[in-house]
């Protein structure tokens, strides 16, 4: 049996870990918690193997406040990657908020709740529909409907999932109400223990850089490191160190295994010019597959 924590039953997190996770013939324990803190500290603290963690999404980009978990408030290496497709439905009590005639009665939707990811992926949406309602970030997209759910009445709707709000008693009022049809989300599953569950052709290394101080064109070598090895790079990133203003690591995702002979050579060349390098995992990247 493995364990793995994960954002609220229902939650995107959740679907998208039934999807990579069920189906091994392996008994998987699931741990659900409302913040994603608890979900990285489930996992740092021992109690469950991985965590399942939303890193980066097709419209609104980089989930930073995830980031800068994975790298400052845990050592947590990342086991595996996959993508699973994110569609967010406007939730709620049609009973109360729709028509005689069956149209959905926008006007008398006071607030809509979601995660911040799942609600800016729908910005289009709810400045042409719903401009007049107040909208209020909580911790997951199950939670937002499970809320609504709790206050009948009160003209309030979520952004969610199909399976929250089957789970809660809720309704589909309009469905895939985000801004663009290919909306993906990477996720990560990190933890101590490898992941050996499955296969993949595809691996990736996920890599932390922090320059020297004054060192003109260090970010330059860093790259000339990489490309004439001929070492493709999926993903590069600057976060702020919160040690000093003006001061940024760079967050590398490459498309290469640690096993493989060109990465620890390249690795070595960048830290031999005065860089800190940190591998944050080197793991097999799935891609999604509809079922
Ligand atoms: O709230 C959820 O349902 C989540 O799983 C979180 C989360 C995210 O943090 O990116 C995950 C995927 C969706 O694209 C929107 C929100």
């Amino acid at each position: 049996m493995i364990s793995a924590a994960c954002l609220t039953k229902g939650s995107t997190s959740d679907e998208a870990a039934r999807y990579m996770l069920n189906g091994f013939g392996v008994e998987i324990r699931y741990e659900y918690h409302r913040m994603i803190a608890d979900v990285f500290l489930s996992t740092a603290e021992g109690k469950t193997d991985y965590a399942i963690i939303p890193i980066e999404n097709t419209i609104d980009g980089s989930v930073s406040l995830h980031t800068d978990w994975l790298v400052d408030e845990v050592n947590l290496p990342i086991q595996a990657e996959w993508v699973y497709p994110s569609i967010q439905n406007l939730i709620g009590a049609s009973s109360e908020l729709t028509e005689a005639n069956g149209n959905l009665a926008y006007d008398r939707i006071v607030k809509v709740m979601s995660h911040p990811v799942a609600m800016a992926q729908c910005t289009q949406y709810l400045k042409r529909h719903l401009p007049h309602a107040e909208l209020e970030h909580v911790g997951s997209t199950s939670e937002a409907v499970r809320i609504v759910r709790d206050n009948p009445g009160r003209g309030w709707s979520a952004i969610g999932q199909v399976s929250a709000a089957a789970d809660n008693g809720l309704d589909i009022l309009e469905s895939a109400v985000t801004d663009h049809d290919n909306n993906y989300t990477r996720f990560l599953l990190v933890g101590p223990k490898p992941f050996t569950l499955k296969e993949s052709e595809k691996h990736k290394t996920s890599i932390l850089i922090t320059l020297p101080e004054d060192y003109p064109g260090a970010l330059h070598q860093v790259l000339s490191a990489f490309s004439w090895r001929r070492i493709n790079l999926s993903r590069i990133e600057s976060r702020p160190t919160k040690k000093k203003l003006g001061n940024y690591y760079f967050l590398i995702d490459i498309e290469m295994s640690m096993e493989s002979v060109l990465l620890p050579s390249a690795i070595a060349e960048i830290e031999a010019i005065g860089c800190q390098v940190r591998v944050l995992g080197s793991y097999p990247s799935f891609k999604y597959e509809a079922r």
